[in-house]
């Protein structure tokens, strides 16, 4: 297993991920058992994502001799869509330690399912670097889209989304709307019920993983 690519979709495939999934949408899971198990599927969604960041080469001494070493040529931003997104952010910082990290919050309205803005803080260079968007939820697509276009209003021109479960509508709505933006995620759902949630699904990713309700 490993993964499938569509136009603008990657499918994460990978044992570890359908067991950690099953931990994860599991009502009775903790909320020490679900953090562990999305931090470890976040681990493999960050590995995927930055497979092919572009590389410049320098020189290195060893202790032996002279040899060609190589360094990460891209600016990267790091922007979790708050909540839930911040429980995919750390693994993206374990590989980038030196990436910048620009925070959108935002909430559904639990009647319209509409994203309401309450925060915003993202750091210089946005138009330059690779801006990786990370929520773990993509149901209707609301929220992806209006971060997404509010990062695109503040010049970002390279953007990729990560996220862990996906519903078809979301991911009609970004591809649609934002046909430039590639979604990385380890499951695509069957469907939204009639309160907007995934279905099957986990839950609230956000109150599951900080232990609200
Ligand atoms: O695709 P959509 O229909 O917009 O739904 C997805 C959004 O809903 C969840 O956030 P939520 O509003 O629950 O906020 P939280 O992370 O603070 O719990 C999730 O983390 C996404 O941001
Ligand atoms: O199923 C869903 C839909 C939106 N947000 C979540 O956390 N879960
Ligand atoms: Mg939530």
């Amino acid at each position: 297993m490993d993964s499938q690519s569509f136009e603008h979709l990657t499918l994460i495939e990978h044992p570890v991920i359908n067991r950690d999934l099953t931990i994860l949408r599991d009502v009775n899971t903790s909320t020490d058992d679900f953090r562990s198990a999305l931090k470890r599927i976040a681990i493999i969604l960050a590995y995927h994502a930055l497979k092919e960041l572009p590389l410049k080469e320098f020189e290195v001494e060893t202790p032996i001799e002279k040899t060609t070493g190589y360094d990460i040529d891209q600016d990267i931003i790091v922007v979790p869509i708050l909540r839930a997104g911040l429980g995919l952010s750390d693994a993206l910082l374990q590989f980038i330690p030196d990436a910048k990290v620009g925070h959108l919050g935002m909430y559904r309205d639990e009647s319209t399912h509409e994203p309401v803005d309450y925060y915003s803080n993202i750091p210089d260079g946005v138009e330059d670097a690779l801006v990786l968007v990370v929520d773990p939820m993509l149901a209707t697509g609301g929220s992806a889209d209006d971060a997404i276009s509010f990062l695109k209003k503040e010049g970002a021109q390279h953007l990729r989304f990560i996220s862990l479960i996906c519903a078809p509508e979301g991911l009609e709505r970004i591809g649609s709307k934002h046909p430039d933006v590639h979604t990385i995620t380890a499951a695509i759902d069957e469907k939204l019920n009639d309160d907007a949630f995934i279905v099957p699904g986990l839950g609230d990713a956000g109150d599951r993983y900080f232990g609200t309700t």
